[in-house]
């Protein structure tokens, strides 16, 4: 059944959406005047079609110019007239004229358009029963009824006689006064007992007036008598103040204490709800506009493009003719040496090396190429030799071959891209620029997560400033927010300054960029709260990912006192993985495994760089879930194999020469460079604006020192110990995850509190799949128990 509603809903919205074209504000006004007027010269017409109809009848024909009519609109007054009044409905034709007026006034002054609707379904349907009622009367004469109220009361009474005319018509007007108006025999005896009350209160009022009259009078009189007459003598009783007042009193009495004979019953009868005219949320949206997350920070500038440095001003990559035809010859001598012959050759200059394409001759193998790749490398002498055979879909083979002089991409120019600036992504990334010298930009959201890997000193930290630049020059604080660890220390102090702009952190904690291995595992764990608490929101507003959610949320479907709320993205960035899997194993492991799996729906996004990708450090299940990986320059081919399952990394040139995958080919990227004074220019920028009160505060996660198991001891009892138990006495079920939806909490808070409560006697033992057994039947029981245990302590 709430599937069908829900289908007609969805249905009657799209038709919705199909009818309603929408008008500007200038379009509205001129069609609305258009109609308000043409609504009152039909009035006009109609009104004056009534005095001159004989008149004019005969001169109907809009195109004789001759004819003279008497209508107040001439011609064109008479004729519509006689349409509408004549042929059409009569008197009831002022309806018509009239809902054509009031479209108009809808219109002109931008009133919700529902409304409208049903006045002219109702009006047409009154016109309609006025016409025929009139039929009954006009007889051969059609001016009242018009011609088709005449011939429907005629239709009408040839088949059901002027009796069941008469009761049709009665029906139909009973179906209006209550359908339309609302109106019931309660209502209509309530108005008579009003009306009752009202007579006599006039009465009442009148008696009052009256005297207030004859005082007037009386007054008057002595006065006219003072200032005319001096001489004759009158007396002149003014009546007593009190006789004045007797009927006021009387009044009240009569109100308060009405007599038995005559007890007058209000009736009020139950106010007939008001239905909601138009969508709730459509209301709101229209009245306040969509919701705007970035209100709170609404004077904030995202930083400017001067705030980076251009390194390659007046130095764009220049073609070395002489290095280009090396190159060419030593790659042709050398297949050459191997019978490999060369139909073709191109070359493509990036910013750090050269694609040479080669098209083989005819019947060459393909592996064959491949395997020359070390002769290859060592007969151009050069380090960072890259053979791809075959380029997919190009049907060439390509050759990398470094420049002598790489040239440096800053990240100004990768910002200041059209490709990056017009990317309309939900977390667009700029990584720098591609071989063919294009800006190559990607969206994080779709990765959804990105594993780096790289050596010491090949541009892992500048590659995160990257993606953590590009971030901010694109995304309102109101819409990302960064969780931090370096334990290193250093490399990300400079993201401090926009603590309370764009950094999230765990409650009570002083620094938002977390440096402690013990504080890494709190927050990921707390980062895996706020996953189930997203999820559970999703779940409620019935959406599929955080797009949907936060669209839905602005256009003010979801309400905000039902735990609603605009969710940014959350960006985990974790450098030097490698050390904190050392230090902490499987507890950072198994969160950042949880996270990976499940987050990329909610908007949590994980970024991990390591210096060392050995398989301990990427498990395979870490592996599984980040498709979207960059490796630097890497020491062995294994390290290349472990990180990009395939060779390639090691033989990269280093600073910043990079090769990018998202799950199928890989990408030989120069990444964009932006050295440690930009990032504190741009962080300087951001920090002295006007933030929030402070960093974004992610839900608590108490560790492991919360609390013991089975031990029952009331001091290291959890602090929400008292109301989890209530919850489940209340619900009589002991189950862990009604305490994570009641209480917010985490899993393994939640299953830590329920052994504490099984320690206390208060829920049984763990029964496999079933919930927990409550062995405290109500609040008072519990209150009870609680007291005697504090007593014995
Ligand atoms: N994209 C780049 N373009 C030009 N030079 C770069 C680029 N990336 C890095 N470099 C150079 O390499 C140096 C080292 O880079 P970076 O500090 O990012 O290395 P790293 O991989 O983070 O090293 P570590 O792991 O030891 O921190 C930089 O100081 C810079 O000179």
């Amino acid at each position: 059944m709430a599937k069908k509603k829900k289908k007609t809903n969805k249905k009657s919205a799209t038709t919705r959406k199909k009818i309603s074209f929408t008008l500007s504000k200038q379009q509205k006004i001129v069609l609305g005047s258009f109609l308000t007027l043409l609504g009152l010269a039909l009035i006009i017409s109609f009104a004056s079609y009534f005095l001159t109809w004989q008149a004019d009848q005969s001169d109907i024909g809009i195109l004789d110019r001759e004819a003279e009519t008497k209508n107040w609109l001439n011609k064109f007054g008479s004729n519509v007239a006689h349409f509408f009044v004549y042929q059409g409905f009569g008197v009831a034709s002022f309806i018509l004229a009239f809902l054509i007026t009031l479209t108009g006034v809808y219109y002109f002054l931008d009133y919700a358009k529902k409304q409208l609707q049903r006045f002219w379904f109702w009006g047409i349907l009154v016109m309609i029963w006025i016409a025929v009622f009139f039929g009954f009367f006009t007889g051969t004469s059609t001016i009242a009824s018009g011609t088709i109220g005449f011939e429907i009361n005629d239709l009408l009474q040839d088949y059901l006689g002027l009796t069941g005319a008469i009761l049709v018509m009665t029906f139909l007007a009973i179906v209006y006064f209550v359908i339309r108006l609302k109106i019931t025999p309660e209502k209509v005896s309530a108005v008579f007992q009003n009306t009752k009350k009202g007579i006599k209160e006039d009465f009442n009022a009148e008696t009052i007036d009256q005297t207030d009259y004859e005082k007037d009078v009386v007054e008057n009189l002595v006065e006219d008598q003072k200032a005319t007459s001096s001489t004759s003598e009158m007396e002149i009783v003014t009546p007593p103040e009190e006789k004045i007042e007797e009927p006021v009193l009387k009044t009240e009495i009569q109100k308060d204490i009405a007599p038995d004979s005559d007890v007058a019953m209000e009736v009020e009868a139950a106010a007939e709800e008001d239905e909601v005219e138009e969508n709730l949320s459509k209301k709101l949206v229209e009245d306040f506009g969509q919701f705007d997350p970035t209100l709170e920070l609404s004077n904030y500038k995202f930083p400017t493009i001067e705030l980076l440095k251009d390194y390659t001003a007046g130095k764009s990559i220049t073609i070395n003719q002489e290095e280009l035809e090396e190159n060419k010859n030593r790659i042709v001598e050398t297949l050459q040496n191997y019978k490999i012959g060369i139909s073709n050759i191109k070359a493509t200059i990036g910013p750090t090396v050269t694609l040479y394409e080669i098209v083989p001759e005819a019947g060459v193998r393909i592996s064959k190429i491949k395997n020359l790749e070390d002769d290859i490398a060592l007969s151009l002498s050069a380090l960072g030799i890259r053979i791809i055979a075959p380029i997919p879909g190009r049907g060439t083979i390509g050759i990398e071959v470094p420049n002598k002089n790489p040239k440096i991409v800053s990240m100004r120019s990768a910002i200041a891209s059209p490709k990056f600036q017009n990317a309309e992504m939900e977390l667009p990334l700029t990584l720098g620029k591609t071989i063919s010298n294009e800006t190559f930009v990607v969206d994080l959201a779709k990765m959804p997560h990105l594993l780096m890997a790289g050596a010491t000193g090949q541009g892992k930290s500048v590659g995160l400033n990257a993606i953590l630049t590009s971030l901010l020059y694109k995304k309102h604080p109101a819409e990302v927010k960064f969780v931090l660890v370096d334990p290193k220390k250093v490399e990300l102090t400079l993201f401090n300054k926009i603590e309370r702009h764009y950094l999230a952190k765990l409650p009570d904690t002083e620094e938002a960029i977390i440096t402690d291995t013990n504080k890494v595992i709190n927050t990921l764990n707390s980062l895996c709260i706020e996953m189930d608490e997203r999820y559970d929101l999703l779940k409620d507003a019935m959406c599929r990912n955080i797009k949907e959610y936060n669209k839905k949320f602005k256009n003010r479907k979801l309400n905000p006192n039902d735990g609603h709320k605009f969710l940014p993205y959350i960006v985990l960035v974790i450098d030097e993985f490698a050390d904190l899997i050392m230090t902490a194993g499987k507890e950072v492991e198994t969160p950042i495994a949880r996270l990976a799996q499940l987050a990329r729906a909610i908007g949590i996004h994980l970024i991990v760089a390591t210096q060392r990708p050995s398989v301990n450090v990427i498990t395979g299940i870490i592996k599984a879930n980040f498709p979207a990986r960059i490796a630097f320059r890497v020491t062995s081919k294994i390290d290349s194999r472990t990180i990009l399952d395939s060779g390639g990394a090691d033989q990269l040139i280093g600073r910043g020469d990079m090769l990018f995958t998202q799950g199928n080919d890989l990408t030989r990227l120069q990444c964009a460079f932006v050295d440690t004074p930009e990032v504190a220019d741009i962080t300087d920028f951001i920090g002295s604006q006007k933030a929030y009160p402070d960093a974004h505060m992610l839900p608590e996660y108490v560790g492991e020192e919360g609390g013991t198991t089975l031990d029952n001891n009331v001091e290291e009892r959890d602090k929400l110990f008292r109301d989890a138990a209530e919850v489940l006495v209340i619900a009589q079920q002991g189950s862990a995850s009604l305490l994570q939806r009641k209480l917010k909490l985490g899993y393994n808070r939640a299953g830590r509190i329920i052994d504490q409560l099984e320690a206390a006697g208060i829920v049984g033992p763990f029964e496999g799949s079933k919930a927990r057994q409550v062995l405290v039947p109500t609040i008072e029981a519990l209150s009870q128990h609680l007291d005697n245990e504090n007593e014995d302590t």
